[in-house]
């Protein structure tokens, strides 16, 4: 039996928002020194898909931050787990992101990247669930809003599994329930 209830967002459509995303951001900051820095470990795929799309000046960067455990509910309590390498001062800096549920993370992270001297700090995220937000989070690019469904696939988890599927699916409330 399937641990999906549907596929709410295809491979062949993640590669077509990409490109749009990607053709907003390169017009964006044509001519402009340009870091997208990449949240672990979500963001993965859609760093590596996005950055390839990207000009070769285009520099990457990671960190990670917890604020999930191993479950599907947010414990609200955000912390670094990994910091960047990059200094940030005078840059222009892209957070990159597999999705906004709550904007518990990424309210915090923006927060604490703007205190770091760079010359702009945006976001780009692939899902947002508008339905779930707590927090209102200025995302200048968005690949998809959807229901506030538990998703996993193209880099979301649920318990480390799922990551690889090149597609996002919803999870069977069964399974996480379990
Ligand atoms: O808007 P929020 O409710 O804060 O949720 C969004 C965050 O949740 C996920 O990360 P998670 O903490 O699951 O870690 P992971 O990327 O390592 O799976 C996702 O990658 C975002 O960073
Ligand atoms: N896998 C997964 N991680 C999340 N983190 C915040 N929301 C989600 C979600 O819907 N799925």
């Amino acid at each position: 039996m399937s641990d999906f209830s549907e596929v709410l967002v295809s491979e062949n459509s993640i590669g077509r928002k990409l490109d749009e995303m990607a053709e907003a951001i390169r017009r964006d900051y044509e001519g402009q020194d340009l870091l997208l820095v990449g949240v672990l470990k979500g963001a993965v795929m859609v760093m590596a898909d996005l950055a390839r799309r990207m000009p070769p000046h285009v520099q990457m960067d990671w960190m990670a931050v917890s604020s999930y455990g191993s479950g599907t509910k947010s414990s609200g309590v955000v912390r670094i787990l990994k910091d960047l390498d990059a200094d940030l001062t005078g840059r222009h800096v892209l957070i990159v992101e597999d999705i906004i549920d709550t904007g518990v993370t990424l309210s915090w992270l923006l927060g604490n990247l703007r205190t770091r001297g760079a010359a702009s700090v945006e976001v780009a995220a692939l899902l947002r669930k508008p339905k779930a937000a707590v927090v209102e989070v200025p995302c200048k690019y968005v690949g998809f809003d959807i229901p506030p469904d538990f998703v996993v696939g193209y880099g979301l988890d649920f318990a480390e599994n799922y990551r690889t599927l090149p597609f996002v699916a919803v999870l069977k409330p069964e399974v996480y329930e379990k």
